[in-house]
């Protein structure tokens, strides 16, 4: 059986830690490419060199040019520019609109069947207009978010509660902002909801507010504590739990920004909502019902996104 390929658009932070994940998983071979030529080629040699030792079997390659891509099954976008101190997601709006249309014309003539998933910021308004580029059906692509910030969730919670994070679950929905959704109900230690865990005088929902908002400022904490980029290792292990899914069939539950046709009265916007990922792409989007605080925080995350797009169509009248 011919081994999976895998395209990573974008061989900074983010891109060479996909590339050495995805070799220790042996999710298949690996094609880095950057507009930065040599440094494609140079993280995908070095990581080669490490498979001798870590034990693993995966071709990589690097390139500056398109046809390098061709046949991907999945396609992971980290293309652009990350945030500094001071800065939020949404000033690199500008920039990283215009990589998006280059990477979208790139994956629409050369991987127009892959699985893509987008990490680029600010993420729900960069895969909507990867999505308009690229022209790909909307069930094969995603934004990556949910997954790392419901991982930052369940690493504060599992801090706080000392037990293992694997018994700890969480769903962090909406878009990718500082109005993220983390919902406190749907997240639980050993399949006991926070609210729960609260009354059984685990912790306070003093504490337990803090971590919520812990969590919505995660991207921030590190931007301010690296000072010369943003998170990459959390970033990276999500996108790949996610493109394993889809190799592999597993159908995981996913908080993902997946396109929505009117389920949680969204149509034609990405917003972070948990998905089924299995052969297919999106192959169920998962509606949980909300409570009317529920309901207005995630109103409200979905109105910052929908600011952005508008933005996007303001700044590419393509897009409009
Ligand atoms: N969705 C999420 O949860 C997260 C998103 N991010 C975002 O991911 C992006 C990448 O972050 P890092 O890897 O840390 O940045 P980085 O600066 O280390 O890497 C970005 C790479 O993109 C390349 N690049 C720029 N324009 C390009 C183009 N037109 N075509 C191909 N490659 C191009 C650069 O040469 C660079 O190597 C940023 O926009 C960051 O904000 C970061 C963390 C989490
Ligand atoms: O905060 C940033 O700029 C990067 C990001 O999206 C995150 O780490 O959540």
């Amino acid at each position: 059986m011919a081994r999976k390929k895998i395209a990573l658009i974008g061989a900074g932070q983010i891109g060479g830690t996909l590339a050495h994940l995805a070799g220790l998983k042996e999710l298949g071979d690996v094609v880095l490419f950057d507009i930065a030529d040599g440094v494609p080629q140079g993280k995908g040699l070095d990581i080669a060199e490490s498979a001798p030792v870590d034990g693993f079997d995966a071709k990589y390659s690097g390139a500056s040019d398109y046809s390098a891509i061709a046949g991907a099954d999945v396609v992971i976008v980290t293309a652009g520019v990350p945030r500094k101190p001071g800065m939020s997601r949404d000033d690199l709006i500008g920039i990283n609109l215009k990589v998006m249309e280059a990477v979208g014309n790139g994956i629409k003539t050369h991987a127009p069947n892959a699985f893509v998933i987008c990490i680029t910021n600010p993420l729900d308004a960069m895969v909507w207009a990867l999505q308009k580029f690229s022209g790909l059906d909307p069930k094969k692509i995603v934004g990556m978010a949910g997954v790392l910030d419901s991982a930052r969730f369940r690493h504060f919670l599992a801090e706080e509660f000392q037990v293992s994070v694997e018994d700890v679950t969480a769903f962090v929905l909406g878009g990718h902002g500082d109005d993220m959704v983390p919902l406190v109900r749907y997240s639980t230690v050993a399949g006991v909801p926070l609210p729960d865990l609260v009354k059984m005088g685990w912790t306070t929902q003093e504490k337990l507010d803090a971590m919520v908002e812990r969590t919505r400022k995660g991207g921030g904490e590190i931007v301010n504590l690296l000072k010369t980029g943003s998170a990459f290792y959390a970033p990276a292990a999500s996108a790949i739990a996610m493109a394993e899914s889809y190799l592999k069939d597993k159908k995981r539950v996913l908080p993902c920004a997946a396109h929505l046709t009117g389920q949680y009265g969204v149509d034609g916007l990405f917003i972070g909502v948990p998905i089924v990922i299995g052969e297919n792409g999106v192959e169920r989007i998962v509606e949980v019902e909300f409570s009317a605080d529920e309901k207005a925080m995630f109103e409200k995350s979905v109105n910052s996104v929908k600011g952005l797009v508008e933005a996007c169509k303001g700044i590419n009248g393509a897009l409009a």
